[in-house]
């Protein structure tokens, strides 16, 4: 049933009058109307009226569910009702993800005879041309930034579960930006490592004289993140005497600086991090229940490197260019092939640290499979073989060949030197002795 020209000009009249890039959509998935905002966004000159919607914005010649991702008009018709989803769209600043809202549009007989969408930019990390850029497009990683980008606006606790090295801190920072608490402050609080005493007064503050050597009242972490967003990585390393604090602050806003009777009140927003078992942790005593669920209000698995291996050229691509900004340095199709069967326990870190080293390796701008071969020959995934020419090189030479020279660039001291060959200084001294018996 198509739209009568009546109703399309109401509704084309509606979005006119709407700051943010809004169209109307037949139920064939064709563009009827436009208005300036979505026109600056997609325009590029050439009229819209008429071109399917999976074109302007993916160049797709099918309707997006047909080509791997999903389609909120699909899904609108099938539920009537409204559907948001997350894409990633081609615009003439380069490719953006944007949060795509369609509501149905219904005759007098309750019949769907058009849709209106809204495109929303995402702000902050999700610039894909930003500094800090979220980087990547397979469809483990988009799951979990479709979750991001639903609880961003809300106000809801978030949990980010995932191994070391996926990007929760910078998922993390990528809820705030969205988040109607983008202006204020976000705190990072790492958890781990710290007595109950010295937590206490870094997360609540202290007032002067509160303990030995509180010479002067202390800001606590808490107040410093008012307003904000307080994000707690490795929230299962928390002391328990702490938990209970930090529960009351959740509930009620209210805490107290150490050595202080007068409650504060903070308004922030929590995000917890965790790669532990916290479910086990509270059946073992080791986590208190209470501020498990309070905490856990909407997870977010993180999805490990190892499960979205097609997003290792476009994350090289970035890292290579912050590790080495001058250099121009690109990876070959065959050292590509060998990062593709390496499972990278440490995620996405690990692989920055591998392209590091790799480019102190390199002295063009091709980085090669034997630029790799020292990491990668001994911590290869077992099942499988690697393809590449990096198994024929002398491990043994190619090693004390990378010493030596990691030796003539490094300025500092040996305990720098081997934080920056991500190795222990005991390694390090075992290696350099393998150097003067050579
Ligand atoms: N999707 C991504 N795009 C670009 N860079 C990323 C991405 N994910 C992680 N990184 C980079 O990987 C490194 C580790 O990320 P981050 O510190 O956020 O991980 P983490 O999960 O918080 O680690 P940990 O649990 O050890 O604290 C950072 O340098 C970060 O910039």
């Amino acid at each position: 049933m198509p739209i009568d020209d009546r109703l399309l000009s109401e509704l084309a009249a509606q979005i006119d009058q709407l700051p943010e890039p809004h169209i109307v959509l037949g139920r064939d998935y064709r563009v009827l109307a436009a208005n300036a905002g979505y026109r600056r966004r997609c325009g590029s000159g050439t009229s819209l009226i008429g071109r399917h919607c999976y074109d302007v914005s993916h160049r797709y010649h099918v309707p997006c569910d047909l080509a791997g991702e999903s389609c909120p008009l699909a899904a609108s018709l099938k539920s009537r009702q409204r559907e948001r989803v997350l894409h990633l769209h081609h615009t003439p600043h380069g490719e953006k993800y944007v949060n795509i809202e369609l509501t149905p549009v219904m005759d007098d007989r309750g019949e769907i005879v058009a849709f209106l969408e809204k495109m929303e930019r995402l702000r902050g990390a999700w610039d894909e041309t930003g500094r800090r850029a979220l980087i990547g497009r397979a469809p483990a990683f988009r799951r979990m930034l479709e979750l991001v980008a639903r609880v961003a606006p809300a106000e809801a606790s978030v949990l980010l579960l995932g191994e070391s090295g996926t990007g929760k801190e910078l998922v993390a920072q990528a809820v705030h930006e969205a988040s109607h608490r983008a202006d204020g402050p976000f705190v990072a609080v790492d958890c781990s490592g710290l007595t109950e005493t010295l937590f206490e007064s870094e997360l609540f503050g202290h007032e002067r004289g509160a303990f030995t050597g509180a010479i002067a009242r202390k800001t606590g972490l808490v107040e410093s993140a008012a307003g904000g967003t307080l994000f707690l990585d490795e929230v299962g390393d928390i002391p328990l005497g702490i938990q209970v604090k930090l529960l009351r602050l959740l509930e009620t806003g209210a805490y107290r600086r150490v050595g202080a009777s007068e409650p504060r009140h903070a308004d922030i927003r929590l995000i917890s991090a965790t790669h532990r078992p916290l479910e086990a942790m509270v059946q073992a005593g080791q986590f208190r229940q209470d501020l498990y669920y309070r905490i856990n209000t909407f997870p977010i698995p993180m999805p490990p490197l190892r499960d979205r291996l097609e997003d290792l050229p476009l994350l090289s691509a970035d890292l290579l260019a912050r590790v080495a900004p001058d250099r121009g340095l690109r990876l070959t199709a065959d050292a590509l092939d060998l990062l593709g069967h390496y499972a990278f326990p440490g995620n996405v870190r690990e692989l920055r640290n591998l392209l590091e080293r790799a480019s102190l390796m390199c002295d063009g701008t091709q980085i090669e499979p034997r630029h790799f071969a020292i990491e990668l020959g001994d911590a290869a995934r077992p099942d499988t073989e690697i393809s590449t020419d990096a198994s024929a090189f002398d491990m043994a030479r190619l090693q004390r060949d990378f010493l030596r020279r990691a030796l003539e660039q490094h300025k500092g001291n040996r305990r720098e030197l081997a934080s920056r060959l991500g190795i222990s200084e005991r390694t390090l001294y075992r290696r350099l002795r393998t150097l003067t018996t050579d």
